[in-house]
């Protein structure tokens, strides 16, 4: 079964309360932060109250990921050797500008897995992109490492090195968007989109998560519970989204009994690219719930 990462929700490590609750929101990912969210007079507590959360809360499955601090700071080191041995699914590096930061990184991760006897390859990883460099060396951070399932971008911290703001129609963020989706597809990788710090303007967070997903985003980070159903019920396949994909795989299979190459569905071309397309939405159907694919047959609309 595919998995879904539409949203990766941020919550501050230094926060015991969202901590312990993190999972009953129905977030694809959780995704506790150890940087930019703690304050420097905190990170020591926060990386206890994660790796302690990690060892005795039991999360029910939801995916976790933890968003360490870089290894150009004094905590970064630190953030990995405790966090590490709590065993996380991923580990997000903050504002990844090169190849060799994602290494680094794992060289580090595979010593600690070595050393607590863990199988090396155990922790995933995820790079977010936060600037211009990070930016341009996109598709060498996505291909750095055979543990990381996505990049993502981070548009404070990128527009910030762009000496702009961000706006609502987000043109600012346009090329860095594209060139990071590029390089994740390239890389055969997940692409996430970055936070709608306004978590009272749902019409224009809805709009910002219609355009991600319109460029090809896989999903994006949220900070607030009240942000996940947007974006998942704009993630999810409609019925008539799912009926049409499946009037086009019918129509494939009996042009493939026919020996046709393309056919034609309601006056218009049905090939290849239509019918990947097309499976790809049963899939993502599938994969959240609305739909089920059965012993190879396609059922249940
Ligand atoms: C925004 C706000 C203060 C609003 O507070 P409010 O109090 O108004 O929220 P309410 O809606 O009233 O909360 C209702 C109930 O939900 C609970 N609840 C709320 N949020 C929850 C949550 N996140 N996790 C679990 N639980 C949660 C809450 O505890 C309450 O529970 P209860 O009291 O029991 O009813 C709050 O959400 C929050 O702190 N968010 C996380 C912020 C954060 O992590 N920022 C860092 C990451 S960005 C970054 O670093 C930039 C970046 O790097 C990013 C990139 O990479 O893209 C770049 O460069 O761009
Ligand atoms: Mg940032």
């Amino acid at each position: 079964m595919l998995k879904l990462r539409r949203t990766m929700m941020y919550v501050p490590g230094n926060n015991p309360s969202m901590v312990k609750d993190a999972h009953i929101f129905g977030a694809d990912t959780v995704m506790f932060d150890l940087e930019d969210s703690v304050s420097i007079n905190e990170k020591d507590s926060a990386r206890f109250l994660i790796y302690n959360a990690l060892r005795n809360i039991d999360y029910e499955g939801t995916e976790i990921a933890v968003r360490i601090n870089g290894l150009d700071t004094p905590f970064g080191l630190q953030d990995l050797e405790a966090i590490v041995r709590a065993k996380p699914d991923i580990i997000r590096l903050p504002k990844t500008e090169t190849p060799q930061d994602v290494i680094e990184v794992e060289k580090i991760i595979e010593g600690i897995e070595k050393k607590i006897g863990m199988e090396v390859g155990t922790i995933k990883m995820m790079a977010a992109v936060e600037s211009a460099l990070g930016i341009i060396n996109a598709h060498q951070i996505a291909t750095a490492s055979s543990r990381l399932v996505g990049i993502a971008i981070g548009a404070e911290d990128f527009v910030t090195d762009m000496k702009t703001t961000r706006s609502l129609d987000g043109v600012e963020l346009l090329t860095a968007r594209s060139q990071l989706l590029l390089a994740a597809r390239a890389a055969g990788i997940y692409a996430l989109d970055t936070v709608f710090s306004d978590v009272n303007d749902e019409e224009g967070f809805a709009n910002e998560v219609k355009h991600i997903k319109q460029l090809g985003f896989d999903g994006k980070s949220v900070i607030n519970p009240r942000q996940i159903d947007i974006v998942h019920d704009i993630y999810t396949p409609t019925d008539k989204e799912i009926e049409k994909s499946i009037r086009i795989i019918n129509a494939s299979k009996e042009a493939l009994k026919k020996g046709l190459g393309v056919v034609s569905l309601d006056g218009k071309m049905i090939d290849k690219p239509i019918i990947e397309r097309a499976e790809r939405v049963l899939t993502l159907a599938q994969a959240a719930g609305v739909y089920t694919i059965e012993g190879g047959e396609k059922i249940g609309y």
